[in-house]
């Protein structure tokens, strides 16, 4: 797919407020003065990238750029999709799309996991994959339902039990049933919670652990990370990888921001893949994530006409 291919409307708003900061700077000419390189430095910050990621690639980027001889600024936003793309970590396949997996999804509350759960069960069934649905977020009975509706959208089998029932038991049952159906693939929502309670990230310590001591398959932990909370995502990341040491992330809601960097940030400094985009509440509004696509898609494209 090409330069606008599968992330251009997801990553709009972002790519909009860049391109904003950017024909600022580029109205002056394509100069690389000192105010350039600030002025790009403080666009990267806005699209939500961190401060220290967006002063490295800067750092390396002007470094390039006397090295190489490198003719102007358009030349320089074209190599900076290149190093963004290299900053992302490598992806892991192996979670959602590839042989047997056990994946829970952890998050903040209304981060995204139902619905992230819904529809990776719509798309691993569309692909041919077998999917079991657990609903451990036992804490909300509209979670349960909620999880209910997108199993059935989705054509997949669901273990769910009352309100209240011990989230660790749910598990168990939805193994169980994962086992004696052979299932491919295994999606635990979990009870959204706050990084910052360690009461609550140590009772979903023990569900993670109760899990990866039941299952036969490989267990992996993910992260929903709602784009909307920009850099706070980042420290939601750091707080749960380190409790439960995550696999990787689902950034989601990247539709409705600006903050679109963050995915990059996450990946970045914690090392952790980012395995897919949610763009809207659609079920198949889910987007398999590509580094190379997603830096096109967030920087957008600039030469000397369009500018
Ligand atoms: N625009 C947009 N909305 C989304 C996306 N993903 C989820 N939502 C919406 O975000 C809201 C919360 O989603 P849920 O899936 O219920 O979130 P949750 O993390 O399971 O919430 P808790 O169970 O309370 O922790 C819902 O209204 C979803 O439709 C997305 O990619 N884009």
């Amino acid at each position: 797919m090409g330069l606008f291919g599968r992330f251009t409307e997801g990553l709009q708003r972002s790519r909009e407020r860049f391109k904003e900061q950017m024909n600022v700077l580029l109205d002056r000419g394509p100069d690389l003065d000192d105010e350039f390189w600030d002025g790009l430095e403080e666009a990267l910050i806005l699209a939500d990238i961190g401060g220290a990621l967006a002063s490295e690639l800067v750092l390396d980027l002007r470094d390039t750029a006397t090295r190489r001889a490198l003719p102007d600024a358009y030349a320089v936003l074209d190599l900076l999709k290149e190093r963004i793309a290299d900053s992302f970590s490598e992806p892991r396949p192996e979670v959602f799309d590839e042989g047997r997996s056990v994946v829970l999804f952890v998050g903040i509350n209304g981060a995204g996991k139902t619905t992230t759960c819904g529809k990776i069960a719509k798309q691993a069934r569309d692909s041919g994959r077998s999917v079991v649905l657990g609903s451990a977020d036992t804490f909300r009975a509209a979670a349960i339902e909620q999880l209910e509706v997108w199993a059935k959208r989705a054509g997949v089998e669901i273990c769910a039990r009352e309100r209240g029932a011990d989230p660790a038991s749910v598990c168990y049952d939805t193994i169980e049933r994962a086992e004696a159906l052979d299932a491919d693939l295994v999606l635990i929502d979990t009870a959204g919670r706050l990084h910052t309670s360690a009461d609550l990230m140590r009772e979903l310590g023990k569900v993670v652990g109760v899990v990866r001591k039941r299952a036969d398959a490989p267990v992996h932990t993910v992260l929903v990370i709602d784009a909307t909370t920009g850099q706070n995502g980042l420290n939601q990341a750091r707080e749960f990888h380190s409790a439960l040491d995550l696999d990787g992330v689902v950034v989601t809601k990247l539709d409705g921001t600006a903050k679109g960097g963050i995915a990059l940030a996450v990946s970045h400094s914690l090392g952790l893949p980012v395995l897919k985009l949610g763009v809207g509440e659609g079920l198949d509004d889910l987007k398999p994530f590509d580094a190379r696509e997603y830096a096109d898609a967030l920087i957008g494209s600039f030469d000397a006409r369009s500018a």
